[in-house]
């Protein structure tokens, strides 16, 4: 459903939610399987893929940088790689699709030529450099404004020389992945070093990995901060992806909101991303834990904390420093969001967020918009608090187009009702 009304409202109801729900397929590994599908010689097809704002900059980009793209159903998507990326007339716009232009970024040392990628506003603000300083380092030439963000200008040689790369990947993971991709196609077999111990989200590094490995990579660690890849290229193949464990966190905390029984025809063990132990988290609900460390649960942390804010404790979000720069600066949003419904709600230490849990808050919300700053998933979380409280508007409904469209289509099918102005 889209709705193009400047707020939505989620007109609430004691009903538990209960019914069927279709999660749509996983964004991470939808952008990734295109890529690497895009950059094998020859025909690979997948299924149960995403199609959003996110992945449709990624295709629409794919498509300028020469490789043959159809759509045998609504998920189903077929694509051709011709084993090299031609030098697209325009410059790729991807939105605010992280792993769009941060994976694009790479690969377009492929094009033998100038590329520049470029997003929206908020993409703008999304800190690149180091992604940017390690291909530099790695004989890539690219740069960016001093703002060390997009837009991103590639000067493309036609190939990546390969060797040893070192990244740092704390502000996002999505730096390592991105030089990860690209890899198996360079000149010499690559090491990637990691400059430090613990980052954020391991969970997508895995995800890379497989799919990488779906299309005939061979990945191997000796230790836990260096990854060899071999000089294999890519093989074309038939893919599956899986849906998205990050969308799947907004039907799983409903039904704990609501006391009711949704099936996604998925169990939490069906999903191999990292969002999927927010489940686990739920579980406790009211009393969640009184310390989430939300490292590795980075897209689920706006779901958790609405669901915290009803529950019996006061839970400390710790890890979580890099929300401040994703779609927007989470932390600030989720936090303004919060106190809007009750002043106190939420409280920001440094980079934690605290979450004092109100099991009468429908008692005591106040009618409020909340702000989403365009990110979906403030939009979506959100929506969740307006399950249980009264008057609570969405800004920028549309917004959840990003990852998942049909947000509002399925809440409703789940019984929830929508006034828009
Ligand atoms: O690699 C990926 O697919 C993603 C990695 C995470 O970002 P960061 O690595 O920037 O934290 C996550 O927040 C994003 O939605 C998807
Ligand atoms: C952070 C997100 O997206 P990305 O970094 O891929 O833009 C997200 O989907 O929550």
């Amino acid at each position: 459903m889209t709705t193009t009304s400047p707020t939505i409202e989620i007109l609430c109801s004691p009903l538990p939610l209960c019914g069927k729900v279709a999660v749509p397929g996983s964004k991470s590994i939808t952008n990734r399987a295109l890529l690497v599908a895009a950059l094998t010689t020859g025909t690979s097809s997948l299924s149960g893929a995403l199609v959003s704002d996110d992945t449709r900059y990624m295709m629409k980009a794919l498509t300028q940088l020469g490789v043959r793209i159809n759509f045998s159903s609504d998920t189903n998507i077929e694509l051709d790689g011709t084993g090299s990326l031609k030098q697209p007339s325009d410059s790729l716009y991807l939105g605010n699709a992280g792993t769009a232009i941060r994976f694009l970024t790479a690969a377009c040392a492929l094009v033998e030529g100038k590329v520049v990628l470029n997003g929206d506003e908020h993409m703008q603000k999304r800190p690149i450099h180091p992604l940017i300083d390690s291909l530099n380092t790695a004989g890539i030439h690219v740069t960016v404004p001093s703002s060390g963000c997009p837009p991103c200008t590639v000067y493309g040689q036609g190939f990546i020389p390969g060797g040893t790369i070192n990244i740092s990947g704390t502000l996002s993971s999505q730096f390592i992945s991105s030089l990860m991709l690209v890899a198996p196609l360079s000149k010499r077999a690559t090491t990637i070093k990691l400059a430090e111990d613990n980052i954020g989200a391991l969970g997508y590094i895995e995800i890379t990995r497989a799919v990488m490995e779906a299309f005939g990579a061979h990945i191997y660690q000796d230790d836990e901060n260096s990854f060899h890849i071999a000089r294999t290229g890519y093989t074309p193949c038939h893919f599956r992806v899986e849906p998205d464990a990050s969308a799947a966190t907004y039907f799983w905390a409903a039904e704990k909101l609501t006391g009711g029984k949704i099936d996604l025809g998925y169990t939490p063990n069906d999903f191999s991303q990292p969002d999927a132990a927010a489940h686990r988290l739920m579980q406790s609900f009211p009393s969640l834990p009184t310390l989430i460390d939300g490292a590795q649960i980075q897209d689920a942390i706006p779901t958790l904390a609405v669901l915290a804010a009803f529950g019996s404790s006061t839970v400390r979000f710790t890890g979580i420093a890099n929300l401040r720069v994703k779609e927007c600066d989470r932390i600030a949003a989720v936090h303004k969001g919060l106190n809007c419904i009750k002043p106190g709600l939420a409280t920001i230490e440094g980079d934690d967020l605290i979450v004092v849990g109100d099991p009468a808050l429908p008692k005591h919300a106040h009618p409020c918009t909340i702000d989403t700053m365009s990110d979906h998933r403030i939009a979506m979380s959100f929506a969740l608090a307006g399950l249980k409280c009264r008057g609570i508007k969405i800004s920028e409904p549309d917004c959840v187009g990003k990852t998942f469209p049909g947000y509002w289509t399925e809440l409703s099918k789940l019984g929830v009702l929508f006034s828009y102005t």
